[in-house]
């Protein structure tokens, strides 16, 4: 199942930068290892945003639920989530 996901992250200026850099760099090796593993096919930011959209290629809502709940930055995120299906004038998805 395909979502597309966007990701706002609020960190407050109470958190030191040193558990900010850490917690930063945890997020980014759990977010790589994802996309190797094919569940997470493309992350892009949002220009001007601390912000990200990206899409999931999970097997159900529970598998999405999960990753997204242990995201390192996930206490300090806005999510929202949109199941995707496939557009009619895909060519990407054309019967021969
Ligand atoms: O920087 C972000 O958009 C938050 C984030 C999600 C995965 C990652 O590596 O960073």
């Amino acid at each position: 199942m395909l979502f597309k996901v966007e990701m706002t992250v609020n960190i407050p200026s109470s958190l030191p930068s040193a558990e900010v850099e850490a917690i930063k760099a945890k997020e980014k090796a759990y977010s790589q290892r994802l996309q190797r593993e094919g569940k997470w096919p493309h992350i892009w930011r949002v220009v001007g945003q601390y912000a990200n959209v990206s899409i999931f290629d999970v097997a159900d809502n529970q598998e999405l639920h999960d990753i997204l709940t242990a995201l390192p930055l996930y206490p300090w995120m806005e999510i929202s989530v949109q199941p995707l299906c496939m557009h009619p004038s895909s060519i990407h998805h054309e019967q021969k």
